[in-house]
């Protein structure tokens, strides 16, 4: 190029091979801290369903469960597929109305719906005072929460404990992924990311062996609840730690300290690409006011991406993944008691983590796209053969399979597990946190989070009684949902391996369906961004630096631009 003016094309629009983008020890550290937010969900999630059965938690606080299944109704319950029920706290059978409990149900879903509520103002606090404070304040309610569950006396105390925890939950799964997809460079933002997911994995494993460990022991269950303070401690003193992100910085106008944050991530004072989109983005989102970021994400520019986030976020769940992962219909048939339920929890539990592990190599290379695509046939597949073999064989062996049966069983779930947790599992969290604009990434990620607690509990009450009516149909009508949702990662999902956050907009303004949907912004953004682009290129050419830091102590608030929201 050297000497002619620089020649811009599409594709040359979106070359940011002006970012340096170099994988340092000190993001890596950064990113494994802050993704301890991950192990508050996923210690949570499989640590409940656990206590949920202790005997003497069942005995002290659902009184009624208990009697159900120790009453005189327990023994008229021989159908398998109830049994699955009953054994989840379930809805159905002989015995209806029994395991019907409503006290069990609102212990179960206060987190969820706590969580739900708690992430739209994490998205508030989040934009208007940084991403650290709400590692900070999410930490303090689950620690707050983990001790009031601990100690429970009463099931008032174990409720609203769950509340608090759900507050807490809320607020980490907002601010996490979307601080990770920050921190990150953009080739490995994959990657880092998906450590989050990768900590919800490690959390749910290490709940269900401490739930194994301490179910026969006097209170154990205060043990298992009490020591989700562990995850919190780390989150809490990350929060504090950290450095706050750049974009957030430069967002709210300490611009010095934002290029600073970036060279030390980045391990170069060579940043200036780099800043200057970020600085590009938060002049766009300085016109935004905060309670406008809701109203923007539903306007032409944003909502592609609003669409694509709710999507993701929701049929994330619509996978099946938590009725399948935590209900052990097939394992019953591999023999009853203690060894076969540890079996079953570290077999499907290390899969998820091994699989989840895969995915965080692979998501750079390999791209969004391929594994959502590759991870939704593996499930669906996986999930048919489950339907039919339980249709077939259940009915034949009087409704215990033989261990062979059960064992290849067990194999094709753990297909499914690997498929969900090398795809949906993190690219749930990674995409709707890198695909919004810097004005709109902490309102979106609320919604993200509130649709996926939304789901979560709808799955999770829906899950029963279509199990007692659907019985191995469920497996079907899931793997049809896998099927429909892989069309439409396939039609509607950009892939954005490789494009840093502050230009994924582009990305959709240039998609064949999102560019129509967008109207004539879509032409704005693209034409805005190789603006950016030419000037950079031309400042680069002349040896400047496009975008020179102020001198110290002479921050100023990003400067004010005009665009059209509506
Ligand atoms: O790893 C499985 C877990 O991952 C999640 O989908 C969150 O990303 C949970 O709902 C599920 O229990």
């Amino acid at each position: 190029m050297a000497g002619g003016a620089p020649i811009l094309t599409r594709a040359s629009a979106l070359n940011v091979s002006d970012y340096e983008s170099k994988l340092t020890w000190y993001v890596i550290i950064v990113a494994l801290i802050a993704s301890a937010g991950g192990l508050l969900f996923g210690y949570d999630i499989g640590v409940t369903g656990g206590v949920e059965s202790f005997e003497e938690f069942q005995y002290k606080f659902f009184p009624d469960v208990w009697e159900a299944k120790h009453g005189p109704n327990a023994a008229a319950n021989s159908d398998p597929y109830w049994q699955v029920a009953a054994g989840t706290s379930g809805c159905c059978g002989p015995a209806n109305g029994t395991y019907n409990d409503q006290k069990l149900q609102v212990f179960t879903s206060s987190l969820f719906l706590a969580g739900l509520v708690s992430s739209l103002f994490a998205g508030h606090i989040t934009r208007h005072f940084g991403r650290k404070i709400t590692m900070v304040v999410g930490a303090c309610w689950f620690l707050a929460g983990a001790g009031l569950n601990a100690g429970a006396q009463y099931l008032w105390m174990l409720v609203i404990g769950r509340i608090f925890l759900g507050f807490g939950v809320g607020m980490a799964n907002q601010v996490v992924p979307l601080y990770l997809s920050e921190m990150a460079p953009f080739k490995y933002r994959g990657g880092l990311n998906m450590l989050f997911q990768l900590a919800v994995t490690i959390g749910i494993l290490v709940a269900q062996l401490i739930n194994y460990g301490v179910q026969d022991w006097a209170h154990g269950w205060r043990l298992s609840l009490g020591l989700a303070a562990v995850p919190a401690f780390v989150l809490l003193a990350g929060g504090i730690m950290l450095p706050e992100s750049p974009n957030s910085l430069i967002e709210r106008g300490h611009l010095d300290k934002g290029r600073a944050v970036l060279e030390k991530l980045r391990g170069t004072t060579n940043v200036h690409a780099e800043y200057g989109d970020i600085k590009d983005a938060s002049e766009v989102a300085g016109n935004i006011r905060l309670r406008d970021s809701w109203k923007a994400m539903f306007t032409r520019p944003y909502s592609p991406m609003l669409a694509v986030t709710c999507m993701i976020a929701m049929l994330q769940q619509w996978t099946g993944i938590n009725a399948i992962i935590y209900v052990p219909v097939i394992f019953n048939s591999l023999g009853s008691g203690k060894s076969a339920s540890l079996l079953n929890t570290v077999i499907i539990g290390a899969v998820n983590v091994v699989a989840t592990f895969v995915s965080i190599l692979s998501v750079d290379k390999f791209g969004r796209r391929f594994l959502f695509i590759e991870g939704g046939i593996q499930m669906a597949v996986a999930q048919i053969i489950t339907g039919v073999v339980l249709a077939v064989e259940f009915p034949k062996y009087n409704n215990v399979l033989p261990s062979n049966v059960a064992i290849g069983v067990l194999i094709v779930i753990c297909v499914f597990v690997a498929g969900f947790a090398w795809s949906w599992g993190p690219l749930g969290w990674l995409v709707p946190s890198e695909i919004q604009t810097l004005e709109t990434r902490a309102a979106g990620m609320s919604a993200a989070v509130t649709i996926n607690f939304l789901f979560s509990f709808v799955v999770g009450q829906a899950f029963l009684t279509m199990l007692c009516s659907m019985r191995w149909g469920v497996f079907i009508f899931f793997a049809a949902w896998v099927v429909l949702m892989t069309v439409f990662i396939y039609f509607f999902l950009p892939e954005t391996k490789n494009v840093p956050v502050e230009r994924i907009q582009v990305k959709f303004a240039r998609h064949w369906f999102w560019r129509k949907w967008m109207g004539p912004a879509a032409q704005d953004i693209i034409n805005r961004d190789e603006t950016r682009t030419a000037s950079r290129k031309a400042a680069n050419l002349e040896g400047a630096a496009p975008y020179p830091s102020p001198p110290p102590g002479n921050e100023v608030p990003p400067k004010i631009v005009t665009v059209a929201v509506a």
